[in-house]
């Protein structure tokens, strides 16, 4: 057996993979890598309009040749889409640089000489969901997207964790597909395509999940230009209805087998709440649920160890059991990563997204307190407050501080819970029509403090 591989958001430790020279299409790595000449290989995402119909390869030379004119500094986060280009202007809708953020802590700002731009053109599908409904009408047994989808657009950024966990998880995602890609031979080296992300409930773990998958597709949409996530609802595998529930798993997994023949296709499975099929195996055998469960997780379990042999399947699990996990189904995951609740800095952040979002769309204004609109990010808020001239400035700086004061009052909170502050404290407001900031701020530290009192012992 193989030992999984622990990611924790607790125990960072930093890997960087070097020596990426010659990287083919095919082969990209999902992170930033030094290449030959000391250059760091950076993804730069390039989304098209849902109205273009211009070729891929045109579009992605169009931008690397755009790329090489400007002498730009590389950091995560949108750059403008160039007017003066109209084969450009009439075909993207947005560019933007990613994961730049692990070098760029260490090395500040990337410069144009020391970047290698890997360019991934992509196009969102508006088609939604396709839910299938199980036999008797009740829950669907699972739902399938199209990727990448414009429901999951944005997700991956929204998401803030501490310590590179995002960034670790692309990275053995990668690696797992570029193995089997490779064709490496699993009984010299042994990995597999499962991972379990396990936290307490609202810590993310469905949408990093989903973001994953997204993030996936469009970084190898050149191996893989069709893509799908199905999302199995495990609950209703096991509806009242048993007899029917071996039923529901054959069909699912036929479905996902026809998909996963199609070898141009990259299929993820999302098991959300595994510890359900733990529970109703073992109530099967203690004797309190029928007999027929049992029947459905072993089929379950059968059917991905099936899958895992496909090269071109990526299944992905969440759980909210924190304390070790012990089953059946968790040892085929070989990929763990705890997702735990948000730190100071990442509620920070999370906050700090969603107060821009309430001035960008002009819920909150009459704001003073900071520079251009924008609240200052963690490590820039550190420098300001640990600054000497501070006493000068204090308007800018009790703001700041205010917003802190929050991030500090939602210890123990789930990011869940955090992204719905905003909303509570202004509905606390006596005058919600004239959202002053500082009054929103103090109402936002109110609400997080009534929030973690009533929270369970
Ligand atoms: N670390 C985080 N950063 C930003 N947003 C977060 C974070 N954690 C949770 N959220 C917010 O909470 C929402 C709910 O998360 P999600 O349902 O994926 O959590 P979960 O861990 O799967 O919870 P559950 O197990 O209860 O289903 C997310 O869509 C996101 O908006």
């Amino acid at each position: 057996m193989t030992t999984p591989m622990e990611i924790s958001t607790q125990n960072p430790t930093e890997t960087h993979i070097s020596g990426q020279n010659g990287v083919s299409q095919a082969q990209l790595p999902a992170s930033p890598s030094i290449i030959g000449q000391d250059k760091f290989l950076v993804s730069v995402e390039v989304c098209l309009k849902p109205s273009s119909s211009a070729r891929v390869e045109d579009v992605r030379s169009a931008v690397e040749r755009m790329l090489e004119k400007r002498s730009l500094s590389y950091i995560d986060g949108p750059i403008p889409v160039p007017v003066d280009d109209p084969f450009i202007a009439q075909n993207v809708q947005r560019i933007c640089i990613c994961d730049t953020d692990e070098w760029a802590k260490s090395h500040e700002i990337l410069l144009f000489w020391q970047v290698k731009p890997f360019v991934h053109v992509y196009q969102l599908s508006e088609e939604g969901p396709c839910e299938e409904l199980s036999g008797d009408g009740q829950l669907s047994s699972f739902n399938e997207w199209i990727l990448p989808a414009k429901e999951f657009d944005g997700m991956w950024e929204s998401l803030i964790y501490e310590s590179g966990l995002k960034q670790r998880l692309l990275r053995y995602a990668a690696s797992a597909l570029l193995f089997t890609e490779k064709g490496v031979d699993p009984f010299l080296v042994s990995w597999n395509r499962i991972i379990l992300l396990h936290g307490p409930p609202g810590t993310g773990k469905t949408s990093l999940c989903k973001a994953l998958a997204q993030k996936l597709s469009i970084r190898f949409n050149s191996r893989y230009p069709q893509c799908q996530l199905v999302e199995v609802n495990a609950h209703s595998l096991f509806s009242k209805w048993f007899s029917e529930s071996g039923k529901l798993v054959a069909k699912l997994f036929q479905k996902i087998q026809e998909m996963v023949e199609e070898e141009n296709n990259l299929v993820f499975v999302l098991i959300d709440e595994v510890e359900s099929l733990a529970a109703a195996r073992k109530a099967a055998l203690s004797g309190s649920e029928p007999s027929d469960s049992i029947r459905v997780v072993n089929a379950l379990l059968t059917q991905m160890d099936k899958l895992k042999c496909s090269p071109n399947v990526i299944i992905l699990t969440t759980s909210n059991i924190t304390a070790a996990i012990d089953i059946a189904f968790v040892d085929r995951a070989d990929i763990k990563a705890y997702v735990g609740p948000p730190t100071l800095e990442a509620r920070y952040e999370i906050l700090r997204s969603c107060l821009q979002e309430l001035i960008r769309t002009g819920i909150i204004s009459n704001f003073q307190g900071f520079d251009n609109l924008v609240p200052p990010n963690y490590s820039t808020l550190k420098e300001k407050l640990s600054a000497p001239d501070i006493q000068e400035a204090q308007t800018p700086v009790s703001s700041y501080k205010q917003l802190l004061e929050a991030a500090q009052a939602c210890e123990g909170l789930s990011g869940r819970s955090i992204r719905k502050l905003p909303f509570l404290a202004h509905a606390a407001l006596s005058n919600p029509y004239a959202c002053d900031a500082n009054k929103f701020l103090s109402a936002m530290i109110d609400t997080a403090r009534r929030e973690r009192s009533e929270l369970p012992e």
